[in-house]
């Protein structure tokens, strides 16, 4: 089935347009070595047959402790600006940002949450339905690696089990020299093996690796989009056949490292897509945030 529905709309700015597949910052914590496409998912998108994927939002959490540079990292990706004064995060905020991915649009509601344990439960709140689970840590300080671990299985408890991307980026790279930065990174690797995670080291302040993070995240979570909405479509088209009338079939539910590829490959039966926080617009009124499509309050940040 062809998409009817091409979103209009500005066009993304360039250095948003993602024509090949961006790569992981080392094969040795990585959620996927391919350097393309998926091959569904590129004659998908050569055919403008992605559904409904160019009107969706994927759903983005980034958690970790105070300090360690969550909103930095996101102000840097999203505004390009860089702040020396620490402004504690109160509760969540969010950013939205437009990509264009082998031609489809797309984008990355990406959510920012308090690392202060005062507002934990805020932000808690908003972990439901997320694609990507971004946990970071400050790579000067080890004991917010440590910390990672309880960050992420609060962020697993609020989600499907194997519906999330995850990734462990370390933060303020520019603050270590060489082998102190070599020594931090070998101790997240592991940590992100053990987690099934991506590892990623960045900074806010110069910005290394910051586009090229993100890049890598809309990829990924683009890719898996569309292979979910393809299977979607496909299961949910009636098959008549050998005196059966309609087959279905039920979910697996298993936990992979790349979930879009494993979910591709399970027959599942969705006659009607399911309500998630991802797939629905919001934008912030009188300082609260407002879903465009259930116009449904959530509480104020
Ligand atoms: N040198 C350096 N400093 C950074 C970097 N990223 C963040 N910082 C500094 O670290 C401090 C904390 O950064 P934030 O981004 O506010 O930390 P946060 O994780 O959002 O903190 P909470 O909102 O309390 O959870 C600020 O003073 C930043 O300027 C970086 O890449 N390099
Ligand atoms: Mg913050």
């Amino acid at each position: 089935m062809r998409s009817s529905v091409m979103p209009l709309g500005p066009t993304v700015s360039q250095d948003r347009v993602i024509t090949s597949f961006p790569k992981w910052y080392t094969p040795a914590a990585c959620l996927q070595l391919r350097e393309h496409f998926h091959g569904q998912v590129s004659a998908a998108c050569q055919h403008r047959n992605t559904g409904t994927v160019g009107l969706k939002l994927s759903k983005v959490v980034v958690v970790g402790d105070l300090y360690v540079g969550k909103t930095s990292l996101i102000h840097r990706f999203c505004r390009n600006v860089f702040d020396r004064d620490y402004k504690a995060t109160i509760g969540v905020d969010f950013e939205m940002e437009r990509f264009e991915v082998a031609g489809i649009p797309f984008s990355l509601q990406i959510w920012d949450t308090a690392g202060q344990e005062k507002f934990k439960c805020i932000a808690s709140a908003y972990y439901r339905g997320a694609q990507v689970i971004i946990t970071a840590f400050d790579l000067t300080d080890m004991q917010t690696l440590e910390h990672t671990r309880q960050w992420l299985e609060d962020a697993l408890r609020e989600n499907e089990p194997g519906a999330c991307f995850l990734f462990l980026v370390g933060t303020k790279k520019d603050l270590l020299s060489g082998a102190a930065c070599e020594q931090a990174e070998a101790e997240a690797v592991r940590l992100a093996n053990e987690m099934q995670a991506e590892y990623w080291s960045v900074s806010a302040k110069t910005g290394e690796n910051v586009k090229a993070f993100f890049s890598r995240v809309a990829a990924l979570a683009f890719e898996r989009s569309v292979l979910q909405d393809l299977e979607r479509r496909s299961s949910a088209r009636p098959q008549v056949g050998n005196g059966d009338v309609i087959r279905t079939c039920r979910d697996g539910g298993a936990s992979t490292r790349d979930p879009g590829q494993q979910e591709a490959l399970q027959p599942r039966l969705l006659l009607a897509e399911p309500a998630s926080e991802a797939s629905t617009a919001c934008m912030r009124v009188g300082g609260a945030s407002r879903d465009l499509e259930g116009d449904m309050e959530h509480p104020p940040c």
